[in-house]
């Protein structure tokens, strides 16, 4: 997978250079590339930005520099899917990983100051998918952040990113639930002691007692997340726990 990433403080994207994701660009599982969008702009300030139409706090992101950035790195045979982080996005799950982890090409626009001028994203929309997105109900000061986020999401689910493919499969949220508490050695630490079905070696007990932990977890800290779940998700155990 190809991603793209256009930012103002390009310094701010070096951690996915690191660890695991720095390891998966060393492998060629992932080309990433972070751009300036300074280098599109063509006066002596480098200016990105100016005041809002209508009033308002702030400033706004000028059209021109985002329409040449993105001209050119959006150019190719096969148009990437534009991804804008916003406040006021579409919520951005696992799902949306899951889907986004099947693009061949992605390109993340990061907005700064009060946000981009809403006719860049127009006019992207006009020849390449766009999506704006939100990864949370809190207000962050510019897009860099999401993006580690969105890209992290992603990234990690490509085969061969993961030691142990398995994990993704068994993520928080994969069947729908929170994922239930883990345990390692020691046996006891500081007087607490690991259950002992983990220790029983009865992988069917274990598999049920790790379910209900999780079907526990969701109910006290997700319960929009049972409500979303189809009926036949839960058996008549599940609906007893
Ligand atoms: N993903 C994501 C995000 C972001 C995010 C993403 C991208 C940008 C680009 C600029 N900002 C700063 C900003 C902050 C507040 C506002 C709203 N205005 C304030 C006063 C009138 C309305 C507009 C922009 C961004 C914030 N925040 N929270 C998320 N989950």
């Amino acid at each position: 997978m190809r991603i793209d990433v256009l930012t103002i403080f390009p310094e701010y994207l070096a951690p996915l250079r690191a660890a695991l994701l720095g390891k998966a660009i060393e492998r060629g599982l992932l080309d990433l590339t972070v751009h300036d969008l300074r280098d599109w702009t063509h006066d002596v300030h480098r200016s990105v930005d100016d005041s809002p139409y209508g009033g308002g706090p702030g400033m706004v992101m000028k059209p021109q520099v985002w329409g040449e950035a993105l001209d050119e790195v959006c150019a190719g045979e096969v148009p990437p899917r534009l991804v804008v982080p916003s406040p006021a996005g579409r919520p951005f799950t696992q799902e949306t990983a899951r889907q986004y982890a099947t693009e061949s090409r992605l390109v993340f626009a990061c907005g700064r100051y009060e946000g981009i001028d809403q006719r860049v994203i127009d006019d992207a929309a006009r020849r390449m998918p766009v999506d704006e997105v939100s990864i949370g109900d809190y207000v962050l000061v510019g897009g860099e952040v999401a993006v580690m986020v969105m890209v992290e999401a992603v990234a990690r689910l490509l085969p061969g990113v993961l030691g142990n493919p398995a994990s993704a499969e068994q993520d928080s949220f994969s069947d729908g639930l929170l994922e239930g508490p883990s345990y390692t050695r020691p046996e006891v630490w500081r007087e607490l002691a690991v259950p002992e079905v983990l220790r029983s070696g009865n992988h069917a007990a274990i598999a049920r007692w790790r379910r209900d932990r999780a079907l526990e977890r969701t109910f006290h800290r997700r319960p929009d997340l049972l409500a979303t779940l189809p009926d036949q998700a839960l058996d008549r155990h599940d609906r007893a726990v």
